[in-house]
């Protein structure tokens, strides 16, 4: 779907399912004839109007209300109709195969998804970072990153990045007037401060990456995986932090079979956890599936949480456990159950917080945490770590929500200024590859508002929309 096609696009643009209202749109660069032929009248752009929907013997198959677009002046920068009918999925089909039907000769097809908002990127509406805040918004979980999500809708990711690539474009305007004298090139590093002005981009540039990175924790958020011996408390502690009741608590070892996912919020970063089936040597042929399961999920963590009863933490089974860990991805130690530990017993303080003096995991130099599933004790301190792991910086506002793909642009951009910086630093007649540095810094950032993007990087951002969008 890379490609700019000029057909007229229809989809259903509501959820499946029932609803109060559903819509029905279509995108086309001339639609008057369609509308004619829906309605055999003309229709007054932005005025709702209230009509039978009838099909073609003239039977009613929904009485709506009919919203027309004249393009520009729409969402996707072409004459848009929408159809506004009661939320059935037998209304919206039928209407969905009448337009089908009317629109036949004009070339009308179904849309693909997300072919709405890529004709309003490619009819420049919209960027290409505020297309992917569309998906986003819709996608969000958390109040936190639909707020932010509407921020770089609104444009003012876009607008951070633009201003910045106006900056080294200006840079490299002066740099390439100076190159068509030579006798001036030494001069000119001093003349324009090009140094210290290229200084300022860059520490601009890591404020920029900064805050992006904590809006691509919002829209990420951390993958947590639960794992430990049975019985431990795994099923306990996941419905403790989801306060509900997700996961199956019994006090039969083995009651976990198959993984158990749901996502929760800490100060809006989404958390999805993983509560998996315990981990021992069994004969149990179903039980060995979720096991094996359970490794395939840890294979996946962001973070690993290795949960130990407290009364017997690092035994002989915790240890081979810790020992087949994979290496490369974090391991926080979570000892429960200290509801049960006598008072006066030694091995964990009752702090409700961290087992302060419990063994410290020197691979990923976290400390244990102490807690109760039952009690909630030490939940707070747990979620605290989450968050420490995801990289969440309260502190720090995420005025809008970015991709993976934003990073790694922002990040090549620093590269090439980082380059850049290196040429200036010598002064003889560097200033090509100083020019070329910057215009690869420019195109970077470009990347991300789509000035320069490939079909197929269209096509891969797209297609991950929903239908109807
Ligand atoms: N019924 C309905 N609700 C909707 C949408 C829609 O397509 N239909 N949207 C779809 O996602 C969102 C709204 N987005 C829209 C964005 C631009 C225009 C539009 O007509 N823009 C014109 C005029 C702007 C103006 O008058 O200020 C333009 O940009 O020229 C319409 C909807 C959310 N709600
Ligand atoms: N006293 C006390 N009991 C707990 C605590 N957490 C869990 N339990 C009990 O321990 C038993 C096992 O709990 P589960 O949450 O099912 O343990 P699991 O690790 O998911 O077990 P498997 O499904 O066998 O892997 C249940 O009887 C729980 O009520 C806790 O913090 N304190
Ligand atoms: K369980």
């Amino acid at each position: 779907m890379a490609a700019y096609s000029t057909d007229p696009i229809i989809a259903i643009a509501t959820a499946p399912g029932r609803g109060g209202i559903g819509v029905v749109r279509i995108s086309g660069q001339d639609l008057s004839a369609l509308v004619g032929q829906l309605f055999g009248v003309a229709l007054t752009p932005r005025h709702a109007h209230y009509l039978p929907f009838n099909d073609t013997h003239g039977q009613a198959i929904d009485a709506g209300i009919a919203l027309f677009f004249k393009g520009p002046h729409s969402y996707t920068g072409e004459d848009v109709l929408e159809l506004q009918g009661h939320g059935g999925p037998a209304v919206l089909r039928r209407l969905l195969e009448h337009c089908l039907r009317s629109g036949k000769e004009l070339g009308l097809r179904h849309a693909e998804p997300g072919e709405f908002t890529q004709r309003a990127f490619l009819n420049e509406r919209i960027d290409l970072a505020q297309a992917e805040a569309v998906a986003d918004l819709i996608d969000a979980s958390s109040e936190a990153a639909a707020r932010s999500a509407m921020a770089s809708l609104a444009g003012v990711f876009s607008t951070h990045v633009n201003a910045l690539s106006d900056r080294i474009v200006h840079l490299r305007m002066l740099v390439e007037a100076t190159l068509d004298f030579p006798e001036e090139e030494i001069d000119f590093l001093e003349k324009y401060q090009a140094r210290e002005a290229l200084a300022q981009i860059q520490n601009d540039l890591h404020a920029l990456t900064r805050q992006a990175q904590q809006g691509m924790i919002l829209r990420e958020g951390l993958h947590v995986v639960l794992a430990g011996q049975p019985n431990v408390g795994k099923s306990s502690l996941l419905n403790a932090l989801a306060g509900d009741d997700i996961a199956i608590v019994t006090p039969i070892a083995g009651t976990t079979r198959d993984k158990v996912t749901q996502q929760i919020h800490i100060q809006g970063v989404p958390i999805h956890i993983v509560d998996t089936a315990g981990l021992r040597d069994t004969d149990d042929a179903v039980e060995s599936i979720g096991i094996a399961r359970t490794w395939a999920e840890i294979e996946k963590a962001n973070v690993i949480i290795h949960l130990q009863d407290a009364r017997t933490h690092d035994d002989e089974l915790d240890s081979a456990i810790t020992k087949r860990l994979p290496a490369r991805t974090p391991v926080l130690k979570v000892f429960n159950k200290i509801d049960l530990l006598d008072a006066a017993d030694p091995a964990v303080r009752h702090t409700g917080s961290r087992a302060t003096h419990a063994p410290v995991d020197g691979r990923d130099g976290l400390e244990p945490i102490a807690i109760s599933a039952k009690t909630g004790a030490g939940l707070d301190a747990l979620r605290q770590t989450l968050l420490d792991l995801a990289g969440w910086n309260p502190g720090a506002q995420s005025p809008w929500l970015a991709r993976a793909r934003h990073l790694h642009a922002l990040q090549q951009a620093d590269e090439h200024l980082a380059q850049a910086a290196e040429h200036a630093s010598h002064n003889d007649r560097v200033l090509d590859l100083f020019a070329e540095e910057l215009r690869l810094a420019h195109d970077s950032l470009s990347s991300i508002t789509g000035q320069f993007t490939s079909d197929d990087l269209l096509g891969e951002i797209f297609s991950s929309f929903c239908i109807g969008k």
